[in-house]
């Protein structure tokens, strides 16, 4: 059996629910409200994040993290992007630090 791992099936689980029955997913009753409530949802979920990380709960932090990483996906996934985009704009920030990494080290 392969592996997929949770991200990526999460993400493929909003994708499809972005045009299910608000009746029965929170994704598609969020969808139907728009981006820009879809970003202040991310923006709550960041702030409570921000404050259980402050108070050093490490459980309520993975929770408030998790939810933080659940919104981002639905925001990437309204906007017509994927955690691919992000992991190449990755890349590509790691491949530039690299080519500084190696071109400091030869100046
Ligand atoms: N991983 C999640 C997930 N994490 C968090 N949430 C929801 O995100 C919301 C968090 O917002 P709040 O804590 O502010 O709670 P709330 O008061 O209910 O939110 P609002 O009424 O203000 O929108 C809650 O309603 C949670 O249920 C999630 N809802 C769904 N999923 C997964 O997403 C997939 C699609 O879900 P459906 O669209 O419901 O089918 C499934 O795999 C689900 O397991």
């Amino acid at each position: 059996m392969s592996e997929t791992d949770t991200l990526t099936a999460l993400e493929a689980v909003i994708r499809e629910r972005l045009s299910a029955d608000p009746d029965s997913s929170y994704v598609a009753r969020l969808h139907a409200k728009g981006r820009k409530k879809i970003a202040q949802k991310l923006g709550e979920e960041a702030v409570e994040t921000v404050i259980a990380a402050m108070a050093g709960d490490r459980g309520e932090l993975t929770s408030e993290a998790a939810d933080l990483v659940f919104h981002l996906l639905v925001l990437l996934a309204e906007a017509g992007l994927s955690l691919d985009d992000v992991r190449a704009e990755l890349d590509r920030r790691e491949g530039v630090s690299g080519l500084d990494e190696k071109a400091s080290r030869t100046a």
